[in-house]
This record gives C-alpha cells, sequence and structure tokens, in this order.
C-alpha cells in the first residue's frame, strides 16, 4: 500500500540577500529549517554585505521577480509570506498586487529600510507605499524603533520609553494591518522590550534580557521569518482540521487570513499572532544566547556576526 500524500508547511520570503549567511533570504531559509517549514524565495536584490556592512546592491527588475514569483505561486502552496528588502516603490507595488490577486497565506511584513551600516535598502520615494498600500494589507508588520518613526512620518521622533513604544503602535495599526509588533532591539536598556498591539485591540509585551553581543546581525530578519514559519505552520494545522486529513493544496482555502475574515475568524488569526510571536522571540533568545561568543569575522574589530539559527539542531557524525 502507498503512503498517503503529505507536505510539510511552506512559506515564501520575498528579500534581498546577504552573502555573508547572516541576513536577509540567506537567514529567513536557515530560520524556515530551524522551525521545521519547507522555504521558498523570491530574490529583490542582490547585495554584497558581510558583517561589516552593505558594499553594494544589484537590484533585480520587476519582471524577473515577478517571474520568481509565479514560479513559486503557480506550483506550491504557499501558508505565509513575509517581505524584507524591497528596494524600490515598483517593486512595493508588485507585492501589493501578488497579495491581491494571489494566495500568499499569512503576511507578514518586515519593512526593512536602513542597514545598520547606513546603506539605504529601500528608496525614499518607496517609503510612502509601504505605509499606504503594503501596511494596510499585512497580518503583521514588525518595525524597529527607527523604521517605526519612518512610518509615522518624517518629523515623528523614534521612542525612547515603553510609553512612548506603546503609542507608536497603537497609531501605526490605524495603518491598517492586522499586527504591529514594534521591536525594542535598538534600545539602551538591560531588558529588551518588544510591544505587540493588535487591530482588535489586544497588545503584549514581551520582555527579555539584552545580551551583551556584538553578534546581532540579521535579527530582525531571523525574527520575521520564524513569525512567518510558526504562522504557516499554524495555518497548515488550521487547513488540515477544516478538511480533516493532510493538506496538499487546500492550504490556499484556509479562510483565518485575509480582508473578509469574520469576526470569530479574526479572533483566530490574533492568537495565531500573539503565539507566532511570542515562540519566535523564545527561539531568537536562545539562537542570540547560542552565538554569543562566535567570533566568525576574519577581521573581529567592528564586526557584527550572525545568531546561531541551527541552535535547536542536534547533528550526529
Ligand atoms: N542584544 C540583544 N539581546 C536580546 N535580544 C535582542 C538583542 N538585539 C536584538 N534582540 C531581539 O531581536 C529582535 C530584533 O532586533 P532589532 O530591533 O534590532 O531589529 P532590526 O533592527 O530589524 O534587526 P536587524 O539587525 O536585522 O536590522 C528584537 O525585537 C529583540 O527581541
Ligand atoms: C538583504 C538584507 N535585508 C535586510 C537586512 C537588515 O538586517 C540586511 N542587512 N540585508
Amino acid at each position: 500500500m502507498t503512503a498517503p500524500a503529505s507536505r510539510p508547511p511552506v512559506a515564501l520570503s520575498i528579500a534581498g540577500t546577504d552573502p555573508s549567511g547572516g541576513a536577509g533570504i540567506h537567514a529567513d531559509l536557515k530560520a524556515f529549517c530551524a522551525r521545521g517549514v519547507y522555504g521558498t524565495t523570491a530574490i529583490t536584490a542582490l547585495v554584497a554585505q558581510n558583517t561589516h556592512g552593505v558594499s553594494e546592491v544589484y537590484g533585480i527588475d520587476e519582471a524577473f521577480v515577478e517571474a520568481q514569483l509565479a514560479s513559486v505561486l503557480d506550483d506550491l502552496p504557499v501558508d505565509a509570506t513575509k517581505t524584507g528588502m524591497l528596494s524600490t516603490r515598483s517593486l512595493v507595488d508588485l507585492v501589493c498586487r501578488a497579495v491581491d490577486e494571489r494566495d500568499l497565506g499569512y503576511f507578514v511584513v518586515d519593512p526593512v529600510m536602513v542597514a545598520t551600516s547606513g546603506h539605504r535598502l529601500l528608496d525614499d520615494d518607496a517609503v510612502d507605499s509601504v505605509r499606504r498600500q503594503l501596511m494596510p494589507r499585512a497580518d503583521l508588520i514588525t518595525p524597529n524603533l527607527p523604521e517605526a518613526a519612518l512610518l509615522l512620518g518624517e518629523s515623528e521622533p523614534e521612542a525612547a520609553s515603553i510609553e512612548q513604544m506603546r503609542d507608536q503602535a497603537g497609531r501605526l495599526i490605524e495603518h491598517g494591518a492586522r499586527g504591529v509588533l514594534l521591536k525594542g532591539g535598538h534600545g539602551v536598556d538591560d531588558e529588551v522590550i518588544d510591544v505587540l498591539a493588535l487591530a482588535d485591540g489586544t497588545t503584549a509585551e514581551f520582555t527579555h534580557t539584552r545580551i551583551r553581543t556584538p553578534n546581532t546581525h540579521g535579527t530582525g530578519c531571523t525574527l520575521s521569518a520564524t513569525i512567518t514559519a510558526e504562522m504557516a505552520a499554524a495555518r497548515h494545522a488550521q487547513a488540515s482540521t477544516a478538511s480533516g486529513a493532510d493538506t496538499t493544496a487546500s492550504g490556499a482555502d484556509a479562510t483565518v487570513s485575509g480582508a473578509d475574515a469574520t469576526a470569530s475568524e479574526t479572533t483566530t488569526a490574533s492568537e495565531t499572532i500573539t503565539a507566532a510571536v511570542e515562540r519566535s522571540l523564545d527561539y531568537l533568545a536562545r539562537a542570540l544566547a547560542s552565538a554569543d561568543h562566535w567570533q566568525l569575522s576574519l577581521n573581529p574589530e567592528g564586526a557584527h556576526g550572525p545568531v546561531d539559527h541551527l541552535v535547536d539542531l542536534t547533528v550526529t557524525r
């Protein structure tokens, strides 16, 4: 007797690359694997970067990004998607069209704007499209402190206290996303606090001890990819339960995500988001702690190394 068909949860990352392996699509794929999710990608930019920063960006034109998206979406059932570096306004618009016309599953937006080294990863004229077009389509956006301020307006100062973070997360929700996770990694206190605000009015705060390590390259990418993986797994499980069987393509029919979800479905989505964020922050804390003393760079002075994406993996040789 042949085994019944089955599949793992599937996640898609639309983002730029990091040949040094710590951030961007490289980090996303590692995080997807680490969380037991099948990873797929559409590359928006080839980025020459390493633990010292970005040196060059080679943009991918819209038609080719569209072809990559079609390759994935015409063939595979995607349970959740994240965006990272989108580079240009035309790519932001392309992704918005994909959300409207295709089933991307749960949709997580990491509004990547500037690399830690100061290099722009999103054109100035694309910020408004992220604010007005991309954010309202997102189940969750994950800005860091400077990104949250920029999304609220040119003259908005960065939040410098937990009260200001709460206020900004609340105002960002008004832009239409189902959830906002305002990340506190750029703060300086001994504790890192991340604030989650959801459109249904619920809020949550997650506190972790700040690890005094230079190895924080790609934490934002890793976090948003992990959340996406957790949400892909949740949607896959929800679709399996709904169909009473393992899914092949029926993940695409799950009704928990999307603008037309009913009130009770929205509650389910809020719970899914909150659980995914909590689990992902715990994983990231383990990955940061595990790489605390890593020295990967041949030139360690001023280097920001990656986290240990495979912290939970045991390899037998
Ligand atoms: N030193 C640290 N100790 C503990 N947790 C941290 C530390 N730095 C970052 N984090 C965690 O990582 C998450 C993402 O970090 P951050 O706010 O720096 O995002 P980011 O700026 O988008 O990251 P990236 O460096 O990839 O651009 C934070 O929400 C926080 O939970
Ligand atoms: C490609 C890419 N995306 C995002 C970031 C931000 O960490 C980065 N350094 N590189």
